[in-house]
């Protein structure tokens, strides 16, 4: 007996100790031989610790708990953290076209742990957890250990990124609404492996791809040699039939694998994604479907011969000389094309292309490696909190700092650096939780639609006396849009108009149903201003992250993560909070940011601590880096100087290069109503993505139910969100990252989005009348919407003298009424006709050029082509603007 025995009392984490137990195991005992108890750190009787012994001694389990937790086990192993993708440097980025073999999965060395779950939790909730009583699993479940897939190749040499997974992931996790199919990835098989390449399409294509299904059966393999290498991705563009991808070579060993090689830890069955896991397909039906897959996209990065740009796009050469042909430019098979030329042909032929650029800047993924499955050890889940506006997010945030801050030590003043960390304590040493410090999911949104996945459970956050609000519903949406769980807050219990059952029942309509309930979504009533229930949330929060997450990583390895937030301070230079996703970050590391190098001359830690290192899911401030990142941008520490150097020199470098291309490329990629309409004309494209916004509840559920009525026989249409309010950044980060439509209805821009949808070319357009909604989106599903082009007046002026200037003639003006500018239409009416419609090329006061003249005063109007003025003639001046449609 050890010394917790104090006067016949004996604490349950030491008699869990003395029995070589989890902590949870006895408490589960306590729980069913009814003993009262309300941590580990509870004490009992000796007795009642004597009747716990004896249970453990005749061999009964538990409570159950072994069972419990191959169950939970079995459910965990679902959510747990896979390897996504095995990624290399991008330095030896190399667009292959070499035949890569597919190699089997490697079985991961970490078993599941049956006996103990792994971490154990050192805190314990103060009521027994009802999580691990829910959901029963079938034993076998157990079995199915993390998927890890390795392509030798890719270890021998640097992994050339063809297609960018996280582009091919995202696109379902963005929008909710059921896919008709599953993807490849999703749904562990036990069938041979599919071809490398992440098998998944924007969803845009999925319709395409079931016709194409349909019309024509399994196509043979053209390349079968060229599955990695080919980027490129259309089977069959613009009528014309192109070799499929190559079909499988070796056969999986491993249930679960992805068709690319690649299995998604964490995605495959986190809550709420609203993935299907759809049924198995037949191997050959799934192979199919994986040719038919792959993505219309090829990634172009410098120059590159005829040839090799028309294996990459499984294309003739000839078809690539023939455009160029067309376009007056003669080559030959041998010769390089430069990339402008290459991306010219690219999309002459209807490739999507994408530089490499884009490709390293979105390709994010997890950031393990496979060598780290060794070295794994439990992290910090990483926490942000979402909800209504003054549901009390930050008073939540500051009261589990400075709760937290106050505990851990006394009088720390804290730095906001965008994510702070706190410590638990308890017998079985510390356990930590990150919180990302900017509440709501405008910051989340933002991060996510450049690509970062920093995020690892949101709390949602409802104020108990006001109960579920459009904010509230976006952030449910924006959380579950990401796969990640959601644990709600129901703040603000202290108010005496506190309903938090109200809360609960609101929030079952969006499938957030409380465990209590028999649900799956854990609910904690809190108060923030009183510190009310703030443990209790925290353990939830470490209990969803040891049972649905298994976060980890490898600390002993260089560190890899996510920007948060970047300034320039004035005396320090840039300053950027790191959040470090695997490895360990320390003074003096080499650190490459996108295109930024720079050694870590000094290391802060979220209480303005010099630190020495920062270890898995910590945030940290660091200095010397010689630019400002972006948040959202992904790091990595080099051990080689050159090397980083040489990759960010390489990196700015194509930075410089593609930034135009891309800012083209990236405005002619989104969707206009306009350019969906035309291209739903010509039958490319099937599906229509829509973000509403309107005034009132009311006027969004009438809009919706409408637009869902609307014949979608043609094209898909996909309501990504409806909710009302004002148009947000949130919403035109969401439309760019899904390729969206914005429907504004009777609302306004928050400040700020207009131009974030001008950068961003989002079409965000603006109705006050619902049945023109309707038809504006009707026509453009049919592809007869066009832009409309009006003319907009800006003023009348009247000639009244008329110059000769050299061969031609000024008129002398008296503006009437409006304005004139000088490279305007204008239109000269001499009594009832019109006599000349053209430009104003020259426009002066006195002999000064003039931009514009207006009202009541005088100028001198000139045309290069009109040169018969008479005194008495009016000019109306205008220009034409592109306005939404109008019956
Ligand atoms: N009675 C009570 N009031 C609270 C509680 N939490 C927050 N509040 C109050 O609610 C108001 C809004 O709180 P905030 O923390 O600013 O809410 P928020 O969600 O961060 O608001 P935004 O930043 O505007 O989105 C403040 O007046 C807080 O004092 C609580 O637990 N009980």
């Amino acid at each position: 007996m050890t010394n917790a025995n104090m006067q016949g009392k004996v604490r349950i984490y030491d008699l869990a100790r003395d029995l070589k137990r989890d902590n949870r195991d006895v408490m589960a005992v306590c729980q069913r031989l009814g003993i009262p108890h309300k941590s580990h750190s509870s004490t009992i009787s000796e007795e009642e610790a004597e009747r716990i012994r004896e249970t453990f001694q005749r061999g009964l389990p538990p409570g159950g708990s072994k069972k419990e937790k191959i169950q939970q086990q079995g459910a965990a192993n679902a959510n747990k953290q896979q390897i996504l993708e095995v990624r290399r440097p991008p330095a030896g980025y190399q667009p292959a076209i070499k035949e890569v073999p597919v190699i089997a999965a490697v079985n991961p060395p970490r078993p599941v742990v049956i006996e103990s779950p792994s971490p154990v939790p050192t805190i314990v909730v103060s009521e027994p957890p009802t999580r691990p009583l829910v959901e029963e699993q079938p034993l076998a479940a157990t079995a199915s250990v993390p998927e890890l897939v390795a392509e030798p190749a890719i270890a021998e040499s640097p992994a050339p990124v063809l297609v960018n997974p996280e582009i091919v992931e995202a696109v379902p996790e963005e929008a909710p609404v059921p896919q008709p199919v599953a993807r490849d990835t999703e749904a562990p098989r036990p069938a041979p492996s599919q071809p490398v390449r992440p098998a998944a399409n924007p969803p845009a294509d999925n319709n395409r791809r079931e016709e194409r299904r349909a019309a024509q059966p399994a196509q043979p393999s053209g390349r079968a040699d060229n599955r990695r290498g080919g980027p490129v991705i259309s089977p069959n563009r613009g009528g014309q039939n192109r070799p499929v991808a190559a079909q499988p070579t070796a056969p999986s060993p491993s249930a679960g694998r992805s068709g690319s090689g690649i299995a998604k830890k964490g995605t495959q069955a986190r809550p709420n994604t609203g993935r299907p896991n759809g049924p198995m397909r037949r191997r050959d039906e799934r192979e199919v479907q994986v040719s038919e897959e792959q993505p219309k996209q090829i990634v172009l990065n410098g120059n590159i011969s005829v040839q090799d740009l028309a294996a990459r796009m499984h294309v003739p050469t000839t078809e690539i000389i023939k455009a160029l042909f067309m376009k007056s430019v003669m080559v030959n098979i041998n010769q390089t094309l430069d990339q402008p030329t290459a991306e010219l042909v690219a999309r002459e032929l209807g490739f999507e292309v994408q530089t490499e650029q884009t490709v390293t800047q979105t390709t994010r993924t997890e950031m393990l490696d496979l060598e780290d499955i060794e070295s794994l050890e439990p992290r910090p889940p990483v926490v942000t909190i979402m909800g209504h506006v003054d549901h009390g997010k930050t008073s939540l945030l500051d009261a589990v700092r400075s709760a937290r801050v106050a505990e851990g030590e006394a009088g720390g003043i804290t730095q906001h650096i965008g994510a702070y960390q706190i410590q638990i304590s308890g017998e079985e040493g510390e356990r930590k939780l990150t919180f990302l410090d900017t509440p709501g999911h405008e910051a989340f949104t933002a991060m996510r639609a450049r690509g970062a996945k920093v995020t690892d459970i949101t709390v949602l956050v409802v104020a108990a006396d006001d109960g579920v609000k459009p904010q509230t519903v976006e952030a449910i949406n924006h959380a579950k849009a990401a796969g990640v769980p959601i644990v709600v807050a129901i703040n603000k219990i202290d108010k005496p108009d506190a309903n938090p059952d109200r809360v609960k029942q609101e929030l079952t309509e969006y499938e957030l149903v409380p465990e209590e309930w028999g649900g799956k979504t854990v609910m904690v009533p809190v108060s923030a201003k009183q510190k009310l229930n703030l443990d209790l949330l925290l353990e939830n929060l470490l209990l969803v992250a040891d049972y649905e997450l298994d976060l980890q990583a490898n600390p002993n390895r260089e560190a890899k993560g996510t920007i948060i937030e970047a300034n320039l301070d004035k005396s320090r230079g840039p300053v950027a909070t790191a959040l470090v996703q695997n490895g360990t970050l320390h003074l003096g590391d080499i650190l490459v940011v996108g295109a930024i190098y720079g050694k870590v001359r000094a290391l802060y830690d979220d209480r303005g601590n010099r630190v020495d290192s920062a270890p898995p899911s910590t945030p940290v401030q660091v200095l010397g880096l010689t630019e400002v990142p972006q948040a959202g941008d992904e790091f990595e520490v080099y051990s080689d100087e050159r090397e980083a150097r040489r990759i960010a020199d390489e990196r700015a470098r194509k930075l410089r290069e593609s930034r135009l291309l891309e800012q083209a490329a990236a405005r002619s990629a989104r969707v206009s109503l306009g350019s969906f309409s035309a291209k739903a004309k010509e039958g490319e494209l099937k599906e229509l993505n829509i973000i509403l916004r309107a005034d009132v509840q009311g006027s969004v559920e009438a809009i919706r139910a409408s637009i869902e009525k609307l014949p979608q026989n043609k094209v898909q249409l996909r309501v990504l969100q409806a909710a009302p309010g004002e148009v947000s950044e949130t919403d035109i980060d969401l439309a760019a990252a899904s390729n969206a439509v914005i429907l504004a209805f009777n609302t306004t821009f928050a400040s700020g989005a207009r131009q974030a949808a001008e950068q961003a070319g989002v079409d965000v357009r603006e109705y006050d009348v619902i049945y023109k909604l309707l038809e504006d989106v009707q026509l453009a599903m049919e592809g007869l919407l066009d832009p409309e082009l009006i003319e907009e007046p800006l003023g009348t002026a009247e000639v009244r003298q008329v110059f000769p200037v050299g061969k031609g003639q000024v008129a002398g003006c008296y503006v009437r009424e409006g304005k004139l500018l000088r490279n305007a239409q204008m239109r000269v009416r001499r009594g009832k006709d019109v006599v000349f419609e053209g430009h104003i090329d020259s426009l002066k006061r006195f002999r000064e050029d003039a931009k514009e003249v207006a009202t009541g005063f005088e100028c001198g109007v000139g045309s290069d082509k009109f040169a018969s003025w008479q005194v008495g003639d009016l000019i109306d001046c205008f220009r034409m603007v592109t306005q939404k449609r109008t019956l």
